[in-house]
């Protein structure tokens, strides 16, 4: 085994686990770890840290990127990749820009680019413009996201206020000339350059220019040509795969995440038979979580179930003007977090858990420290393994089909998890 070859900082779990999944897709086998590992922890050849620092105050989030980087430079790492969202999630304090800037001043390096393009999700960005869907990104929903409101869809315009150095844009047109025009762009640039990216191929062709890069910040889409190129020059002859576990039955949805996306999900997986109890942070507030408890025990381990405070943006608003945003939000999450350690200790293996901030919040709850990456359910959604049998998959807000949820469970009822070993 080499060492650890290439070194991913994500700025939340959903987002490692979408990032994790696009770098499998080329073959090469990754470790995600929750949080920044023990320094005497090996590393492999492909690892991305799964970070909580989307929306934590700047300090912290440069702080805790600056820890995962040196535990990543420890261990040999010779590219590193800085992961936020597709809809670049961020404030004008950061955290994107403020942390991508320290990264370059411990790295050591003059220049960056930043690509959140994801294509196959809709994430588009023409002259420096980032699209969802059809839409501008500050016409789209994202715009009344509660934490990171996206007011603007000009790339380094939002860049600014964040960064200490300059922003640059390598554009459309110089993305379809090809991989040197691309290079020949990025040598007389400097800072943060936005790049162009409207389709997979586009992809390809900055990845081709921009390979040796010691530090490249974006979505998951860009990091998936990326293990080919390097296997063809021979980078990551080290990298062994380690056989998925089979994990044990038994299943549960755990659903945090109020996005339209999560809704449909939620009511189709009812619709098509599934048994479901609805956690009313109201209700939490006063009467505690024993209820549900007792529901989830008196469930047959087999049988589709789910456990939702997913509701519709009026039941959101009223729980958070009678609570508080905060603690809304943590009543839920806490409520999710013990309903999962219960299903995993009544001997659960398959859990399924929707939202970035309610996925890390159940992970810690499990306790796990590493998860192996196995196979994509939907675009940017592995099924991940605990070391002790246990299959989790953390679906971002927005990502899945309607039938995410019956789609997961088929996926590994069909021996998924053998598929990708
Ligand atoms: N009924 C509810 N009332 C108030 N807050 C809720 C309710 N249901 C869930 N929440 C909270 O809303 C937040 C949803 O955030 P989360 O990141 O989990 O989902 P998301 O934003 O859809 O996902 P992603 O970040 O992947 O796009 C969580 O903090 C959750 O606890
Ligand atoms: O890039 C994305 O859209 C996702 O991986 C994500 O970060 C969700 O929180």
């Amino acid at each position: 085994m080499q060492g650890t070859f290439f070194g991913a900082i994500a700025d939340d779990f959903t987002g490692a686990t979408d990032l994790a999944a696009m770098l499998a897709r080329a073959g090469v086998p990754v470790t995600l770890r929750i949080g920044v590992p023990e320094p005497r922890a090996a590393g492999d050849v492909f690892e991305v840290i799964a970070l909580k620092i989307r929306t934590v105050p700047p300090e912290d989030a440069v702080a805790e990127a600056r820890g995962a980087l040196r535990w990543l430079r420890a261990k040999g790492a010779q590219r590193i990749f800085w992961k936020y969202c597709s809809t670049f999630d961020s404030t004008p304090r950061g955290n994107i820009g403020t942390v991508a800037d320290a990264l370059m001043s411990d790295l050591q390096v003059d220049a960056t680019i930043h690509c959140p393009a994801f294509p196959e999700n809709g994430r588009r960005v023409f002259m420096g413009k980032l699209f969802v869907g059809n839409e501008l990104l500050d016409e789209s929903p994202m715009k009344d996201h509660p934490l990171t409101p996206m007011r603007d869809a000009d790339l380094a315009r939002l860049l600014r206020p964040q960064v200490t150095r300059p922003t640059g844009l390598v554009p459309f047109p110089t993305v379809k000339a090809g991989p040197d025009a691309v290079r020949d762009a990025l040598a007389r640039l400097s800072g943060h350059v936005v790049v162009d990216a409207v389709e997979d191929l586009d992809l390809g062709v900055i990845a081709e220019a921009c390979r040796d890069m010691r530090l490249i910040c974006g979505g998951s889409a860009i990091a998936q040509p990326l293990p080919g190129l390097w296997r063809a020059e021979g980078a990551m002859e080290g990298a062994a795969f380690e056989p998925l576990p089979v994990p044990r039955p038994g299943r549960v949805v755990l659903s945090g995440s109020c996005s339209a996306m999560t809704r449909a999900q939620v009511g189709a997986y009812l619709d098509a038979g599934a048994v479901g109890y609805r956690l009313d942070p109201l209700e939490l507030a006063q009467g505690g979580l024993e209820a549900a408890r007792t529901w989830l025990a008196a469930q047959d381990p087999d049988a589709d179930k789910i456990l939702f405070a997913t509701a519709p943006p009026n039941a959101v608003a009223a729980a958070q003007e009678a609570l508080g945003p905060a603690r809304a939000g943590a009543l839920v999450e806490d409520a999710l977090s013990r309903l999962a350690q219960d299903a995993v200790e009544a001997g659960i293996g398959r859990v399924v858990v929707a939202g970035g901030e309610t996925s890390g919040a159940v992970i810690r709850a499990l306790g796990t420290d590493r998860l192996r990456i196995g196979p994509e359910i939907a675009p940017g959604v592995p099924w991940c393994f605990t070391g002790d049998k246990v299959a989790v998959a953390l679906k971002s807000g927005n990502f899945g089909a309607e039938s995410f949820f019956a789609d997961a469970f088929e996926m590994l009822d069909a021996g998924g998890s053998v598929a990708a070993e």
